[in-house]
């Protein structure tokens, strides 16, 4: 697939502190690519930098084959960033939002189309300190593609928003990459990157961690195990079950999670043991590994890609 960003060995200093160290990863065309990690973990500075709104320290990046400190004036008007929403006064109406981004792109409106995906429509009137925290949202995402770009940038566009308006976010972004716009977004929520993401780079200070499809990364650290609850079971048996790789107890409700290397072998085992020693099991349930698992290993484990 097309390439459209390339960023190969960044460096990013503030001082002597180094945001961003040695970052490489490549963006392909039509995809929605998630920059994911803790705060501070340097997702906005990247981002930043690919936009040209910020100066890199070494490195290279091509964003749709330009220079994005050199050739600002159409890489603007080749891609789209979303503006917090601070950044729109309060008293501005949203016809008057879009008429004034419409002028900046130099661009007769294309938005009706945007504008019914994120049913806007009836909201035009309405003063922006008026709208919902969602429609917030929605509204800064339609000022950011008003002009068609060819990639969006996102940085944490559902932050703050309620578990419905973060989904229909989801569906509203989802919508463009099936129309054919390249996707970057930030995002520090796990359940996110999972469902939104075709691919996402997970980085911790600066450095990258971790890139795939987030399924395969969840695959790759084998983070699956199952849970369980029992008053009984000699935890030292727990330990010595074939295949396990950590035990984590929560004592005040007896409950367990096992992470083995093979979920078939290890239930098998942790049953006849059962069976053996008349110790009770209840709430028994294999479950699969999640994003949330996969940032804890790396950061504990520092391993790098
Ligand atoms: N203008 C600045 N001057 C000095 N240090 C900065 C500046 N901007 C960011 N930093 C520092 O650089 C590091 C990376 O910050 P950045 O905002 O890129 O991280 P982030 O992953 O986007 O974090 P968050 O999720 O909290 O927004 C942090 O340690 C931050 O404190």
């Amino acid at each position: 697939m097309e390439e459209v960003i390339s960023v190969k060995d960044l460096c990013k200093l503030y001082g002597t502190k180094k945001a961003v160290n040695n970052l490489s990863f490549s963006v392909k065309k039509g995809e929605i690519f998630g920059i994911i990690g803790p705060n501070g973990a340097g997702k906005t500075t990247t981002i930043e930098i690919m936009e040209g709104l910020r100066k890199k320290n070494s490195g290279e990046v091509s964003v749709l084959g330009l220079n994005p400190e050199k050739d600002g004036k159409e890489l603007n008007s080749r891609i789209g960033v979303q503006f917090q929403a601070t950044s729109i006064q309060k008293k501005m109406k949203v016809k008057e939002a879009l008429s004034l981004f419409s002028a900046i792109y130099n661009k007769k409106s294309s938005s009706d189309h945007m504008l019914k995906l994120l049913g806007l429509e009836e909201k035009m009137d309405t003063y922006f300190d008026d709208l919902s925290g969602g429609q917030k949202q929605q509204l800064t995402l339609a000022l950011a593609t008003l002009h068609q770009p060819e990639i969006v940038f996102l940085d944490e566009p559902s932050m703050g928003l309620d578990p419905h308006a973060r989904r229909e976010m989801w569906n509203i972004i989802r919508a463009l990459r099936d129309e054919g716009t390249t996707i970057v977004v930030t995002t520090h929520y796990m359940e996110e990157a999972e469902k939104l993401c075709d691919r996402v780079a997970m980085i911790y200070n600066g450095e990258l961690r971790a890139l795939d499809e987030p399924a395969r990364l969840v695959e790759d650290v084998s983070a699956h195990y199952v849970s369980f609850r029992s008053p009984d079971f000699p935890l030292d048996q727990l330990h010595a079950l074939p295949g396990i790789i950590k035990v984590e107890q929560d004592e005040e409700v007896d409950a367990y999670k096992i992470y083995t290397e093979n979920l078939q072998e290890t239930s098998y085992h942790l049953f006849k043991n059962a069976q053996e020693g008349s110790y009770h099991i209840s709430d028994f349930k294999f479950e699969r590994g999640t994003l949330d698992d996969l940032f804890v290993h790396y950061l504990e484990g520092g391993q790098t890609a």
